[in-house]
């Protein structure tokens, strides 16, 4: 395990899309591979296979898993029945995905070797690929068609070898400048890039601070953006928070909640330095399924998260897809549905929901894997103050009853405040106050910091205050304004 000194400058790349990129290339790369195959002349009988020498480039380009390296094989395998003029073609359908598995094999375990810092692998996948796959191809044609020992050992085999050969000069004359291209198209992350991407997993990655959440010098840029969205963040959720984001729009809060999320920096491309911990892992080293299990999020546009007919197959939908034992599923809907207050809507179909109880529905879905963290983005932009108000009441028992450590994204503070005990100020992507409600409230009067926001009641007290009063308690909500001026005998 490498040990990382700076984990402000530990970079992590990731595209968005990466996850269909192999598709992309491999079919753009097997299309020319066809074309090739098809009107390229032969030497002598000997042509390079040029299916294999175009799957063996996107393989090296995209990396793809085992599993999709047989998918690959299979493609070219097809390819290569439907055009061949073989008297057995059908051995393409065991030999094409065993070159790909080779191929694969080859690029993910020997790719330290390089000549003068260049990457050796089209070479050696085309002359490998080749040689697997036409070994395994003319051993099946030989005992399909019972070809005798002389012409196999003498003809056969040796043409598979030189074909290889060719293959090996080949692949990397194609491999360049598609990598050049596709590098040039936005596609491909280049070279250099490549080098620090996406891969953590050799990295001894721990936090230094105790928490649910630790972020450590957080930086995040969007993909074809310049400027970071999140600058040098650092903060600490503990157990039991109740936290307010705010900030002017544009300055950062959705990012920092999909970066607590994994959202940020695996599903997003772009590039993230410094580090997100969930429970003490390192989020580069975990997958968004497994930290889902950990931290439950409500997006903005919660109604895009609802997908089945009725209340009950929506939380059965949600589990099922968290991989949940059918066993336990219907225990989980029970006790989620309870949470929220929605046992009497059980069967009810969601179009007969209003947008409260959508919500409500929303939060159950995420209740019911049991995460000990909820991520809330502006839970009450469409809600009526009637709404927002049972919403923070609901989130507020989730807290104190059930334990839950809640984040809250938010634009208007009035409601939210009086239950959180902690507000985090951004600004153009930077913590800039990160303390209890009043202190936060305060740095924003003061430093003139989206002052819109600050709530009325809380805003009258700091004018009485320049004018002179003074306040036993803070008026963070209209209840404390009331507390306050109680004890003050007024
Ligand atoms: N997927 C994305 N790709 C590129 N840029 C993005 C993406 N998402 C957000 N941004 C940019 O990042 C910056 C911060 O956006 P973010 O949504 O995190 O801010 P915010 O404080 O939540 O804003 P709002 O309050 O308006 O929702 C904005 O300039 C936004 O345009």
């Amino acid at each position: 395990m490498k040990q990382v000194e700076d984990i402000a400058a530990l970079e992590f790349h990731h595209r968005q899309g990466g996850q269909f990129r192999w598709i992309t290339i491999t079919t753009l790369m097997l299309a020319i591979g066809t074309i090739l195959h098809l009107v390229s002349p032969s030497v002598g009988g000997i042509t390079p296979n040029w299916t294999i020498a175009t799957y063996c480039v996107a393989i090296c380009l995209t990396k793809p898993s085992y599993r999709q390296a047989v998918g690959i094989g299979l493609v070219a395998a097809l390819v290569n029945v439907l055009t061949s003029k073989s008297g057995f073609p059908y051995g393409n359908l065991i030999s094409e995905p065993m070159g790909a598995l080779t191929c694969t094999f080859i690029v993910k375990n020997l790719s330290f070797i390089k000549i003068k810092g260049h990457s050796c692998l089209p070479v050696l996948t085309g002359f490998a690929a080749t040689c697997m796959s036409g070994g395994i191809f003319v051993t099946i044609l030989k005992i399909v068609m019972g070809l005798p020992n002389s012409v196999y050992f003498a003809g056969m085999l040796p043409l598979v070898v030189v074909i290889g050969l060719l293959n090996a000069v080949v692949t990397p004359v194609m491999y360049f400048p598609a990598l050049r291209l596709f590098v040039a198209r936005g596609i491909l992350d280049s070279l250099e890039e490549q080098e620090v991407a996406s891969d953590h997993s050799m990295y001894d990655l721990k936090p230094s601070q105790e928490g649910l959440i630790s972020i450590e010098h957080l930086t995040y840029i969007y993909n074809k953006r310049k400027q970071p969205v999140l600058d040098d963040v650092s903060m600490v959720l503990h157990k039991g928070d109740f936290l307010v984001v705010t900030g002017e729009s544009g300055s950062g809060k959705s990012s920092l909640c999909m970066a607590m999320t994994g959202a940020i920096p695996h599903y997003f491309g772009g590039v993230m330095k410094g580090m997100v911990y969930v429970d003490g892992k390192a989020t580069t080293q975990t997958t968004i399924s497994d930290l889902a299990g950990r931290v439950g999020a409500m997006l903005d546009d919660y109604d895009s998260q609802l997908v089945a007919m009725t209340v009950e197959e929506e939380i059965a939908f949600s589990l099922e897809n968290k991989g949940v034992a059918p066993e336990k599923i219907e225990a989980a809907i029970t006790e989620a549905l309870e949470k929220v207050s929605m046992t009497p809507y059980r069967h009810r179909p969601l179009s007969n929901l209003s947008g409260g109880q959508r919500q409500r529905l929303v939060i159950a879905g995420v209740l019911a894997t049991n995460p000990d963290i909820l991520v809330f983005d502006e839970p009450t932009s469409a809600l009526d103050p009637e709404g927002t108000h049972a919403f923070y009441e609901l989130i507020h028992e989730l807290n104190v009853k059930y334990g839950h450590t809640i984040v809250v994204i938010e634009h208007s503070l009035e409601a939210a405040l009086p239950y959180a005990n902690r507000l985090v100020l951004l600004d153009e992507g930077k913590i800039v106050c990160d303390a209890d409600v009043e202190t936060t409230l305060r740095y924003m009067y003061d430093h003139d910091i989206y002052k819109s926001a600050i709530p009325q009641v809380f805003a009258c007290q700091l004018d009485l205050e320049k004018a002179g009063c003074t306040f036993p308690v803070p008026w963070v909500s209209t209840e404390a304004a009331v507390d306050s001026l109680r004890q003050m005998k007024i």
